[in-house]
């Protein structure tokens, strides 16, 4: 999705103006007029779904799934356009007609919040994995990619676009929010609930979660060579040369945020996520 800088700056006012509100959450223009089409989706029993908000590490966590399911190699991953084998549901490309005729099984990425999510997997109709991760990190990867993407040309400081996340004012509506209607529902038999933190703090596990949750069976050694694959694709893009340092990495937000900034964030945090008792690492 990505798209090279703007020329031309955005107002605050021009920026507002890319969204529409539905049932009070602020979604991209792209999603307007299918929401009803994707609550009424038909979703498959053979189906996995992976669910985030923007910039929780989708695309790390769409290749372990697809390692994990497949039995695929890295480098193969890295090869192939895995984002045209992981389509996301309410991107214009390739859109729902495309993606109701893809055979099973079928992996289907989505970052809409869980109501407005097909209501066929509401009730338990297939696998949904989410991926939550620390907010700190993710509101710095957020306004990075929102400087970048022409169709939003946002010029903003990030202090601003802080406030906008703080204020629930981005696309995708409120991360707090997002974050906590999957949690309340972590414990469904079809939802596994998972932590971007937990991706570089403890991958194995993580990986053996996602076996026994998607019914792959395999034995130790198995399990290890898995692991170890897995190991590599977070590699691939925590230490590559090619991009800037430390991409990806837990704690970054360090660098970025102040003092004061921090202090008005923990507190608005505190607020919002009240005793629903979610917990994130902010450092490794
Ligand atoms: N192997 C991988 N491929 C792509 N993104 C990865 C990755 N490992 C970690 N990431 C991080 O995941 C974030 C993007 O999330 P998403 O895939 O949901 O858009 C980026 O964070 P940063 O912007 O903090 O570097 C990116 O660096
Ligand atoms: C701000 C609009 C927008 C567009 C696309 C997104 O998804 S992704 O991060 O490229 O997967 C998120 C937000």
């Amino acid at each position: 999705m990505a798209e090279s800088e703007a020329e031309t700056p955005s107002t605050p006012g021009e920026f507002e103006s890319k969204y529409f509100e539905f049932h009070g959450v602020r979604l991209p223009p792209f999603c307007r007029g299918k929401m009803e089409e994707i609550a009424n989706f038909p979703v498959r029993p053979s189906d996995v779904w992976i669910v985030t908000y923007p910039k929780s590490g989708t695309s790390l966590l769409q290749e372990v799934v697809y390692l994990v399911s497949q039995g695929a190699d890295p480098d193969e991953i890295g090869l192939m356009n895995i984002d045209e084998q992981l389509p996301v549901l309410e991107y214009p490309q390739p859109g729902l007609d495309i993606i109701k005729e893809l055979t099973s099984p079928r992996l289907i990425k989505s970052h809409l919040p869980y109501r407005f999510l097909p209501s066929d997997l509401h009730n338990g109709e297939s696998k949904v994995i989410y991926m939550a991760r620390n907010p700190k990190d993710l509101v710095v990867s957020y306004y990075q990619f929102h400087r970048s993407l022409r169709t939003m040309s946002y010029r903003g400081t990030f202090q601003e676009f802080c406030r906008r996340f703080m204020n629930d004012k981005l696309g995708y509506g409120s991360w707090f929010e997002h974050v906590q209607e999957f949690w309340e529902h972590r414990m469904d038999s079809n939802v596994l609930f998972l932590k971007y933190e937990d991706m570089h703090r403890d991958l194995v596990t993580m990986v053996e979660q996602l076996a026994r949750f998607l019914g792959v069976s395999c034995d130790k050694a198995q399990l290890e060579a898995l692991s170890e694959h897995c190991h590599q694709l977070v590699d691939q893009c925590c230490n590559a040369e090619a991009l800037p340092v430390g991409r990806g990495r837990v704690g970054l937000w360090k660098d970025i945020f102040t003092v004061s900034m921090n202090e008005k964030f923990d507190l608005v945090y505190k607020q919002k996520m009240g005793k629903c008792g979610l917990a994130f690492d902010f450092y490794l």
